[in-house]
């Protein structure tokens, strides 16, 4: 099988002649979770309904599964998973049917009594669809999102609204899809989100590629860190800034926050001990991917 689930090369679309989607190239991986993240508008959601076939480009290359979603789409439907939206199913609907359901159209690929126990969707066979939790909605949506074995499914805006507990669940419920060997898109605009999950993501601004790599990458290429301490005045911090490897002193009235390339985490401490400062909560926090990203767009990318 080849390693390359998708390939896009200078995708472009626009709509009504504004352009949404300005050449954006990238590859996903087979086996990966691959996350599509920016703000709202930036071009996520026309980005995988073309990839789907589900709409059309105005240019560019798309390859996905080997296969050109415009020219294929009834060869490529089968080998897709999709998530649907919460509107998609009636209240009445009982889990047991709904997966019933799904299995029977997707020619019963899979035994969808082994799927509801592999999701542990056992107890709720017989609860009508709208009586059920958000959590257990989601659990619902990837069940079905994978009763046709998909090899690659797309999944979006996958946890809005659920509480910790169940976003969390659905993040190791995504992670199993994985292990089982699909692969993963993720659309999502919570960046923190796609940091915890993602093996790779692409972050699009205005219709084109930000960044794109490992969260670890990405974020490590933003080259600093933060160091943050209690500190009784600006007065004290007077002069930080002139250190070299210091990028940035910020002080809110209690604790200060100073952004420095990683090597100057030690000169920095051992500066506020000659100052007689020994803070007991001085702490040193990599940047996260929300943060990189944020200096990306401002073009504070130190
Ligand atoms: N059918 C359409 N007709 C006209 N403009 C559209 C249409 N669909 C999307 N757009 C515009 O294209 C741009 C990109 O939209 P898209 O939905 O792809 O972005 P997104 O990144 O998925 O955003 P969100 O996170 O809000 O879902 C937006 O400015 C949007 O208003």
């Amino acid at each position: 099988m080849s390693n390359v689930a998708i390939e896009v090369e200078d995708l472009r679309r626009a709509y009504g002649g504004q352009p949404v989607l300005r050449g954006l190239s990238f590859t996903v991986h087979t086996g990966e979770i691959f996350g599509l993240a920016g703000a709202n508008g930036a071009g996520k959601t026309t980005t995988v309904e073309i990839l789907q076939g589900l709409r059309r480009r105005d240019g560019g290359r798309v390859e996905v599964l080997g296969l050109d979603p415009d020219r294929d789409r009834s060869r490529l439907r089968p080998l897709l998973g999709a998530q649907l939206q919460a509107s998609a199913l009636p209240d009445r609907l009982r889990v047991g049917e709904a997966l019933r359901l799904f299995a029977r159209l997707a020619d019963d690929r899979v035994d969808w009594r082994t799927l509801a126990e592999q999701w542990r969707l056992g107890p709720l066979l017989r609860k009508p669809f709208g009586t059920l939790s958000g959590g257990q909605r989601q659990r619902l949506f990837l069940a079905l999102a994978l009763v046709n074995q998909p090899r690659l499914v797309f999944l979006d805006e996958l946890t809005q609204g659920l509480d910790p507990a169940a976003r969390q669940e659905t993040w190791r419920l995504v992670e199993q899809a994985r292990d089982q060997g699909a692969t993963v898109v993720l659309v999502s605009h919570d960046l923190d989100e796609a940091e915890r999950l993602c093996d790779r993501v692409a972050v699009l601004a205005d219709g084109a590629l930000l960044a794109c790599g490992r969260p670890v990458d990405l974020t490590g290429a933003a080259g600093t860190v933060t160091v943050q301490f209690a500190a009784p005045s600006a007065v004290a911090l007077a002069g930080l800034v002139d250190l070299p490897g210091v990028a940035e002193v910020g002080y809110d009235g209690e604790a200060a926050s100073v952004v420095v390339a990683p090597s100057a985490v030690v000169p920095l401490a051992a500066e506020l001990d000659r100052r007689g400062l020994r803070p007991a909560d001085f702490t040193v926090r990599r940047a996260s991917l929300s943060d990189t990203v944020v200096a990306l767009l401002t073009g504070d990318h130190r």
